[in-house]
């Protein structure tokens, strides 16, 4: 049994190692011309006995960091169909637990960038993209004995609702400036995260389309339970009760995942009124004009999982 940390008299050495922010774009070309793109932003942390180098200066058994990086461009190389990030994260875990006698676990995030395929004329293009501002994140770790747990996400999402939302009965006391309201403009920028149920190498659904699949779909229902129907819309009492709203869709529609996170800022657009002493109302404000903001903003974060097998 490997020793990835040790007390030593009174204080505990927990220890790993690796590589942050190596960055690789891979592209794959279909017969017909069709090309394909992504780019990935991998981090990767081994957990080994390399416990001798901090002790004595022992590197023997310590995979450099600078190897992992090579092997994240070697792994994207051998990639020769199109996969999805989860699938590249487990095949670079699998590696490092597999090839290298020390590894008891390696735990490997990547941030995917969404580049686009562009539209001319009414016409997908076969090699042009384009950037958009949203990320499709992925957490997969992977154990010597083939245990794995994969989480995917979507990162810097940003929805804005101008109606549908309120805020009111909370608690007013000598701190307290903020109206009650029934009318108000809902803004924020969803991170959301969910875990997959399965737990082995062995039970990684075969479909090649899941992870895409599922991505898109989670991506939908949060979307779909954020705004509510397009005509009437929905009404939001608080970010917290939209937030519940979400998480309890993507649940009840995925039964292969056991848990999601989701962290929901509320970025707030103020109401811009503007009076001065000769003209006491230049703007007043009607629910139309406002002053965009970054910060402050609310923190509003929640974690549902199942407790049974089935909701
Ligand atoms: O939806 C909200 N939740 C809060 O907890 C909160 N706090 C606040 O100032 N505005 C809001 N809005």
């Amino acid at each position: 049994m490997a020793e990835e940390g040790a007390i030593i008299g009174r204080v505990k050495l927990e220890q790993r190692h690796g590589k942050e922010r190596v960055r690789v774009g891979r592209v794959w070309k279909d017969s017909d011309g069709t090309h394909h793109f992504v780019e990935w932003n991998v981090g990767i942390r081994l957990l080994s006995d390399c416990l001798p180098a901090y002790f004595t200066g022992d590197n023997s058994n310590i995979v450099a960091t600078d190897t992992m990086k090579n092997t994240v461009y070697v792994k994207a190389k051998e990639c020769s169909e199109r996969i999805p990030v989860e699938i590249f994260a487990i095949k670079l875990a699998k590696h490092f637990t597999t090839f290298y006698q020390p590894v008891t676990t390696a735990i490997v995030n990547i941030v995917e960038k969404q580049w686009e395929r562009v539209s001319v004329d009414g016409l997908l293009h076969k090699h042009g993209f384009q950037f958009g501002s949203e990320e499709h994140t992925t957490e997969v770790v992977v154990k010597k004995c083939g245990a794995l747990q994969v989480t995917s996400g979507i990162g810097k999402l940003r929805l804005l609702k101008t109606t549908q939302s309120g805020f009111e009965g909370f608690i007013r006391d000598k701190y307290t400036i903020l109206p009650e309201t029934q009318e108000r403009l809902l803004g924020t920028e969803v991170t959301a995260s969910w875990r997959y149920a399965f737990k082995s190498l062995q039970n990684i659904p075969v479909q090649p389309l899941y992870f895409f699949d599922s991505h898109m779909g989670v991506k939908k229902v949060l979307v779909d339970t954020f705004f509510g129907p397009p005509k009437m819309g929905v009404y939001s009492p608080s970010v917290q009760y939209t937030l519940f709203e979400m998480a309890k869709a993507v649940l009840q529609r995925f039964c292969d995942l056991s848990s999601v996170d989701l962290k929901m800022p509320n970025i707030h657009f103020l109401p811009v009124n503007l009076s001065s002493k000769d003209n006491p109302v230049i703007v007043k404000f009607e629910d139309d004009v406002y002053l965009p903001t970054d910060e402050p903003h609310g923190a509003i974060e929640a974690s549902l999982s199942r407790i049974h097998s089935k909701m």
